[in-house]
Order: C-alpha cells, then structure tokens, then sequence
C-alpha cells in the first residue's frame, strides 16, 4: 500500500509495514499508510478481515507484532500505556458498539473524556453545547443511554469523540444501525469535519455511503483483504 502521496505537513497517524497477530498467523501484513490532516480515507474489507483491528492499530489501542506505528512521529512500541493514552486524546474514536454508561445522562457520557482528562465539564459547558447542538442532540441532553435511538446513538457517539476537539477521527461503522438518511446525516458532519481540516477515515460496509460520500469530497478508498490493505478499484 503506497503512502499518501499529495499531502505536505505533519504526518499524524503512520504505519510503516506493520504486521497484528492475535497469537495465530497474521491477520494484517506489510501494512504501510501515513494519515495528514484534512485527509479523508474510508476503510472496506469483508466481515473479519481486520478493519477494527486496523483501527486499533492507528489509535494506539493496539501495538504491531512488527512494523512501526507512530503517533504524531513517536513509536508506540517505544511508549508507556500513560504516553499513549496522552497522545490518544488527540484522536477521536467512534465505537462501533458506542460504548455508553447507561447510568450517566447522555450530555455526561458526552462530557466522559473531560472528566477522565481531568477537565472540568462546567467550565466546557458552553463548548458541550455548541457540540450538542450541532449534532442535533439538545434536547436530548438528559436522555439516558438506553431510552436514545439509533441515530441519536450514532450521533452522541461522534459527539463524544469530538468533545476533546481531536485532529482525527477514526470512524468503526458509524452508520451501521441508521437509515439511508441518518447515514447521510452522519456523514454531512464527518464531511464538514473533514473541511475544517480534521483527518477523518470511516470503517464501514456501506458502499452506497462511499459513493454518496465520493461525490462531496475526495476520498480515497482503502481495502483489507488477505491481510494486506490496498487502494479499493475505482468502481467504487
Ligand atoms: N481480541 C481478540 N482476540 C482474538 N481475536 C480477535 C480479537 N479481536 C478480533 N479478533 C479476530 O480478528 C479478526 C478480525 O476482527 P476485526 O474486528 O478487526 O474485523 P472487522 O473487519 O472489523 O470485522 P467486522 O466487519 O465484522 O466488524 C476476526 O477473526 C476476529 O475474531
């Protein structure tokens, strides 16, 4: 996989022929990409092909059996977990299974990495409002966990992520549970993100997302499959 050839400026996110084992063979091999900001990639591949564990990969959750993954140019594998969890709140993650304190309102799941950050949510809490109002969650701010929709889900969840205002968002099927038009909602704000210079790249199944995307701005679109990632064919 060649490296992203057009962008100038700091590479935030690289990976540098990288290879993940779960104890088996690879699962990821000779993986190489270099993420910039303003960039926007989406991520395909069949159902276990690694696409969530390429994820993990780029945030750090995860370290390679071999390669190099570094993080804003510091090598993961030379990093302790404290360093790692520093540099990771510069990155946005959206879970595939949204990961909500079913307890907590949905405004202080929203406001949850302030807190694990020790910043304080009243002293952001105009920022959490502008951020719930964008997403289109103000009225649901005291809604809890389980009483929200897919969409308001999918939503708070990328409200979430990007309460720490990251440089990128790494995106594990965003739109897995929402209709046609919450997919395109969701995807509106990903894009508009993308404009305001945020790196942003989406794991998803959803080719008619890929393409509606494709049409709003450029994406490039990268396959897993047989353990290699590749650029996925134009038809798509
Ligand atoms: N913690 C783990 N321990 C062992 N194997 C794992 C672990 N996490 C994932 N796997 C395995 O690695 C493979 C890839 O999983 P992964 O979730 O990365 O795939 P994916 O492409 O995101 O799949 P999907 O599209 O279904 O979400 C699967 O076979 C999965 O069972």
């Amino acid at each position: 996989m060649q490296k992203e050839p057009s962008k100038a400026g700091p590479r935030v996110i690289e990976l540098e022929n990288i290879a993940y084992s779960y104890g088996g063979g690879d699962l990821l091999s000779d993986v190489s990409l270099s993420l910039s900001p303003g960039s926007f990639h989406f991520l395909t591949g069949p159902s276990g092909a690694g696409k969530t564990t390429f994820l993990k990969l780029c945030y750090g959750e995860l370290i390679p059996t071999e390669g190099q993954a570094r993080l804003y140019g510091r090598d993961l594998a030379q990093m302790t977990r404290d360093d790692i969890a520093m540099l990771r709140r510069r990155i946005g993650v959206v879970h595939q299974d949204c990961r909500f304190l079913d307890h907590l309102s949905l405004a202080e799941n929203i406001a949850l990495p302030l807190t694990v950050s020790g910043r304080s949510p009243a002293a952001e809490s105009q920022n959490l409002a502008d951020l719930m109002g964008w997403c289109g969650l103000t009225h649901r701010a005291d809604a809890l966990p389980p009483e929200l929709s897919g969409g308001e889900r999918q939503r708070a969840a990328l409200a979430r992520a990007l309460i720490m205002s990251p440089d990128i968002i790494l995106a594990d099927e965003p739109t897995g549970n929402v209709d046609w038009e919450m997919s395109q909602r969701l995807l509106a704000l990903l894009t508009e993100l993308n404009r305001m210079g945020k790196a942003v790249m989406i794991a998803t199944h959803d080719l008619a997302l890929i393409r509606m995307a494709k049409t709003r701005v450029q994406a490039r679109v990268l396959r897993i499959a047989n353990r290699r990632l590749q650029l996925a064919g134009a038809d798509l």
